[in-house]
This record gives structure tokens, sequence and C-alpha cells, in this order.
């Protein structure tokens, strides 16, 4: 017998009646599966559903082993068929749970009727209140419309739902911040705008997550103007701070003025741009950048940079080179110049290995799972919701920026994602940058 090295969980609905999971069973064992766990996850008066852990020695025998059941009638249904990551995300990513236990009346007059009516009056007569009284000034919503979800494009709200959920998952763990997952119908700028505008009062920040280019570029500059409240595209600015504190690491590695160094952006959309614009306002005195769409690079040479003709230019001039295209494999090994700085970010794939960038001659590479927004996005807001920032200001990102960086074991671009010490970091950063800037008013 071979190795059984396909596991699945197979959910599977019953009529509630006697002898159906023997049925099952037995024609899963019948074409070779062997059954793990069995957990009843619904019993109702007329159906049963369970999940069934089966091994089988290829994807062929499991698919076998499924039709089998399926063929067996009488109302036996597979409902659905999970792997370890699907079955990690049955039911959900995140829960919204009571901070108290209510087990008494007296909790129950305190938590909720009559003694909550005091605490409304208290917030009705001063508004500021509600800082302390609710959950609010720790809430951040994670707003998408599903137009830029991961790499993977226009694939609507909520199909990017787990994404936010992940993002809402991170906050919790990284920063002690609630995320709420708010899925957007619409991408037209008004309507979001407006809808964003109508639930703001109860966030303490806005997250814009995966809302594609253009449309995010005006969307984020006028809820940024209209709301007094830190709002932050995390493509954008999340990734543009955690690009140059991997990219300042680089050049103190090297040895290399990053002010003085040539830098190439290659795709200029919500993270490209952004990426742009956060070294130039660095002080990065030549960017460079191309995009196959004419008006993405009308858009760089507005904010002052350089438009490039095309990618072998940016590839053959270029001493730090950084790609957010969303293409696979884009950037050729033999295109790589000895002793480059490669980030080819693009999630799920990068633009190259950074294996393949370093045979070819790069002195560093990475790619977007290393080089990630997450490990901006939880300190930035962490830290300005603690200084009560009604704006997150390009003070703060490069705070951000220089905080992960300065944390950086030598030899590496970043902090590992999950270092908890990086994120207490950033927070402090951008709050004692938010303090700054209060002071010098
Ligand atoms: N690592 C991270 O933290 C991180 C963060 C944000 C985005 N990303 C990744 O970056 C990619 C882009 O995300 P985005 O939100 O900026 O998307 P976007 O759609 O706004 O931008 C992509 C840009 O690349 C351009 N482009 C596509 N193919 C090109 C080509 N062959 N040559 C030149 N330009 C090309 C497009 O015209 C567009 O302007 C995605 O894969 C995403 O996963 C990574
Ligand atoms: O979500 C991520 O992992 C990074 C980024 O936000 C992306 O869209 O790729
Ligand atoms: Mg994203």
């Amino acid at each position: 017998m071979g190795a059984r090295n396909v596991t699945r969980t197979i959910i599977v609905e019953t009529p509630s009646k006697p002898g159906n999971l023997g049925k099952v069973t037995t024609a899963i064992g019948l074409f070779g599966g062997d059954i793990g766990e069995i957990k009843t996850r619904q019993i109702g008066p007329y159906s049963t559903v369970r999940d069934i852990t089966v091994q089988c020695e290829s994807e062929e025998q499991l698919e076998t082993a499924i039709a089998a059941v399926e063929q067996l009638g009488e109302g036996i249904h597979v409902r659905a068929v999970s792997d370890d990551v699907l079955h990690a995300h049955e039911g959900g990513k995140i829960h919204m749970s009571s901070r108290f236990d209510i087990r008494s009346i007296d909790d129950l007059r305190k938590v909720y009727t009559p003694g909550v009516a005091n605490v409304c009056r208290a917030i009705e007569e001063d508004p500021s209140l509600a800082q302390y009284y609710t959950s609010i000034g720790n809430t951040v919503a994670i707003i998408t419309d599903g137009t830029a979800i991961l790499g993977l494009g226009n694939i609507g709200p909520l199909a990017g739902m787990p994404v936010m959920e992940g993002k809402a998952a991170l906050f919790d763990r990284l920063a002690g911040i609630s995320g709420i997952p708010i899925l957007l119908d619409t991408s037209d700028p008004d309507e979001v705008v407006a809808t964003v505008k109508r639930i703001s009062k109860g966030f303490g920040g806005i997250l814009l997550e995966d809302i594609g280019s253009p449309h995010c570029f005006e969307i984020e500059e006028r809820l940024i103007k209209d709301l007094d409240i830190p709002v932050m595209h995390d493509d954008q600015h999340g990734t543009a701070v955690v690009t140059l504190a991997a990219v300042m690491s680089a050049c103190r590695s090297a040895g290399v003025n990053l002010k003085e160094a040539v830098v190439g952006q290659i795709g200029l959309g919500a993270a490209g741009l952004a990426i742009c614009r956060m070294f130039m306002a660095y002080g990065v005195k030549e960017m460079v950048g191309v995009d196959r769409q004419p008006a993405a690079l009308d858009r760089l040479a507005m904010y002052g940079g350089t438009p490039a003709r095309s990618l072998e230019e940016i590839m053959e001039k270029c001493d730090i080179v950084i790609a957010t295209t969303g293409v696979p494999n884009l950037i050729k090994p033999e295109w790589i110049k000895k002793g480059q700085v490669i980030l080819a970010l693009s999630n799920p794939k990068p633009e190259i290995e950074p294996d393949e960038a370093i045979k070819a001659g790069a002195l560093f590479a990475a790619d977007g799972r290393s080089v990630n927004n997450v490990l901006g996005f939880p300190g930035i807001f962490r830290g300005a919701l603690n200084a009560g920032a009604k704006r997150i200001t390009h003070d703060m990102l490069v705070a951000a920026a220089t905080a992960i960086s300065n944390h950086t074991k030598p030899g590496q671009l970043v902090p590992h994602p999950l270092d908890l010490r990086a994120h207490q970091i950033v927070a402090e950063a951008v709050e004692m940058a938010v303090m700054k800037e209060e002071s010098s008013k």
C-alpha cells in the first residue's frame, strides 16, 4: 500500500436516519479511503451534517471515494471538501465577543439596561467621552470594494472577505486593535466616500484595503480631507513604509546613501506610486518608474518622478529595483546587474524569486511575503490611536519605517512579521512622531 499523503475533510449531509453514516463510511472505505476523525457538526430533524477526515494515496483516489458517496443517492450529499487551509477558515477567522461576563442580574443592569442609559446621557452631553466609555477608540474599520484583492485582481468584496478577516486577526494579535471588515458593494468614489463617512462615527480609524487604482487615490484623499480620524490605504502607505524600511536596511549593510541611489519602481498602481512618493519625500533624488498604463506614468511625473521608457531601462540604470505589478516572473534573471537590490513584492507570486535574483548577481533580494505591509499597518494604527492622531502624516510613516529598519537583525532587510516587539516599536515611534508634530505647532 502506498503512503497516504492526501488528507481532506469531507463535509457530508445525510438524512437523519440510522444506517446512513455506515453507508457513507463503507463507500469511502471500498475505494481505499482511510477514515480518521468523524465529527458531527449539526443534527436536525431531517438531516445531519458531519465532518469526515479521510486519508488517501492520491487526489484521484480521493475523488473516486467522494464520487462513490455522491452515488449513494437517497439524500446523501458531499457538501464541501476542505484542505487544512480551508478547514482553518471554516466559520471564519474572527468573532466579536463581550469583554464582560454577564452572569447575574446585577451584571446585566450594569452592562445593559438600565445602567447603560447614564453612559448614553454622559456621551450625549460630552461626545468626547465616547473615547473612554465605548470601544470606538480601539476599533478600526477594514474597508474593501474587492477590486484589488492581493494580486488576485478584481474578485469582488465577498471573495475578498478571507483577506479582510486575516487583516482583522492580525490587528488583534499584533496590536490589540478590533478590526471590523466592511464589504462595499460599490467602487464608485462618490458612493464609497459617502458610505465610509456615514459609518465613520463608530470607528477610531479607517484602513482601506485592496481597493484598486486609480480610484483608490481619490477615495483616500477625500476621506482624509473629510474625516478627523486616521485613514490609511494599506496597499499604498503600509507597503511604502515596509519597502522603505527594507531599502534602508539594504543601504545600511551595503554602505550606500539611499538619497543618492537611483531607485526604480516597476508598476505604478496603488503600491508602486505610494512607494515612489514616499521615497521622494524621504529625499531620494532619482526616482524612475515604469507602468504599462500611460496615465500611471503621468501620475508619477506629476509627483516629481521620472517615467522610464521600458522595464529593461529600469533594470539597466537602477541600483535598487522594486516591483509591484502582480505579474509573476516578470523580471528575467539576465536583466539583473551585479550588486542590485531587488524587491519583487507581488503576492501571491513575486516578479522574480529571491534566490533566483541572488543567483543572478543581486546583493539583496526579497519577495512580498517577507517585505509585507503586515509589518506596518498594526503598529501604525496602534501608535495613531494611542496618540489620538487625526491624520497619518508622512513623518509618522517615516518614523515607522525607521523603527522597522532599526529593529532588523544584521544581514536581513526587515524583522520577522510575528516579532511582537517590532510592532510595539513601530507603535511607539508613530506615537512619538505625533507628539513631536503636536509640540512643533
Ligand atoms: N508585499 C506587500 O506588502 C504588498 C502590498 C501591496 C501590494 N502588493 C502586491 O503588489 C501587486 C500590485 O498591487 P497594487 O495594489 O499596487 O495593484 P494595482 O493594480 O493598483 O497596480 C498594479 C500596477 O502594475 C501595472 N502593471 C501590470 N503589469 C505590468 C507590466 N507588465 N509592466 C509594467 N506595469 C505593469 C498596472 O498597470 C498597475 O498600474 C499585487 O500583486 C499585490 O499583492 C504587495
Ligand atoms: O495582504 C498582504 O499580504 C499584502 C498586501 O496587502 C497585498 O495586497 O498583497
Ligand atoms: Mg492589500
